[in-house]
């Protein structure tokens, strides 16, 4: 079976053209082990490209743990240039996942990923939780560059206040006026990852409604930089969210199974 690989700030996936629907997605021990780096091509996830009746294509995500993700924004700017490759379409095109519909737009290495709207933040003695298709918690800190992600990540990751499902964890510092740093402990992953597009336009978000940061806002990860554009409601819903950075493909082979 053929797979590429893609990555989208430091983020990483293997990425299957299962049109056919007969990739073994139930078996989760094989993603798990695909995307282990040192037994498997190595990836933050998998994802297949399959078919829909309504839509260009649906997106099926799996963290690396091999379990189905909920959704990713990094994997979704990945997918569409994935399809974009695959001359699924020109420059425009919608795709389901499982949050609901997307659209996006290729414009040269950039891929502009339409975020599901957010109803509103749940903000908690000095964190906040919120939900952008995948749930997350954001926490602004000093001095980023020396803080212990893993640990402090995984605390909150595993915390009984997010129990059952557990949450990513977002650590933020402000740089500029519109400007942020941020690292992430993605679950799934259980690790901290190069970037997470969910996490970013989550603590965009948050940063607009506490740090009265204006749109877009500029994101520097460990894996390089993205934009988050927003509109805010009076409500304090947000809409029109889009997700915008490279997404790139690095290699392709062939997987014995
Ligand atoms: N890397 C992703 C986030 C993936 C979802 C997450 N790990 C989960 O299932 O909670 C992104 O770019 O959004």
């Amino acid at each position: 079976m053929q797979f590429y690989k893609y990555q989208g700030t430091g983020n990483d996936f293997i990425l299957i053209d299962d049109r056919t629907g007969t990739f073994p997605a139930a078996d989760q021990a094989l993603i798990e082990q695909l995307c282990h780096r040192r037994f498997g091509i190595g990836a933050d996830g998998l994802i297949l490209l399959q078919n829909d009746p309504e839509y260009d294509f649906r997106m099926v995500y799996f963290n690396a743990d091999g379990a189905e993700g909920s959704m990713c924004g990094n994997g979704g700017r990945c997918i569409v240039r994935f399809a974009h490759d695959l001359g699924l379409f020109e420059s425009e095109t919608r795709f389901i996942a499982v949050d609901g519909e997307h659209v996006a737009v290729v414009r040269e290495d950039e891929v502009f990923l339409k975020m599901i709207d957010v109803n509103g933040l749940d903000q908690q003695p000095q964190l906040t939780f919120l939900n952008t298709g995948s749930p997350h918690v954001v926490r602004f800190v000093d001095e980023l560059e020396s803080f212990d992600v893993l640990a402090e990540g995984r605390a909150i990751r595993y915390a009984d206040a997010f129990r059952p499902g557990g949450t990513n964890a977002n650590f933020a510092q402000r740089l500029t006026n519109n400007t942020l740093f941020v690292r992430t402990y993605e679950r799934g992953v259980e690790d901290e990852t190069y970037s997470c597009g969910t996490g970013v336009t989550a603590v965009a978000l948050v940063a607009h409604q506490q740090l009265q940061m204006p749109a877009p806002v500029a994101i520097q990860t460990i894996g390089g930089n993205l934009r988050v554009s927003f509109e805010t409601q009076s409500d304090g819903r947000f809409e029109n969210i889009y997700l915008i950075g490279p997404a790139k493909r690095v290699f392709t082979g062939e997987i014995d199974l």
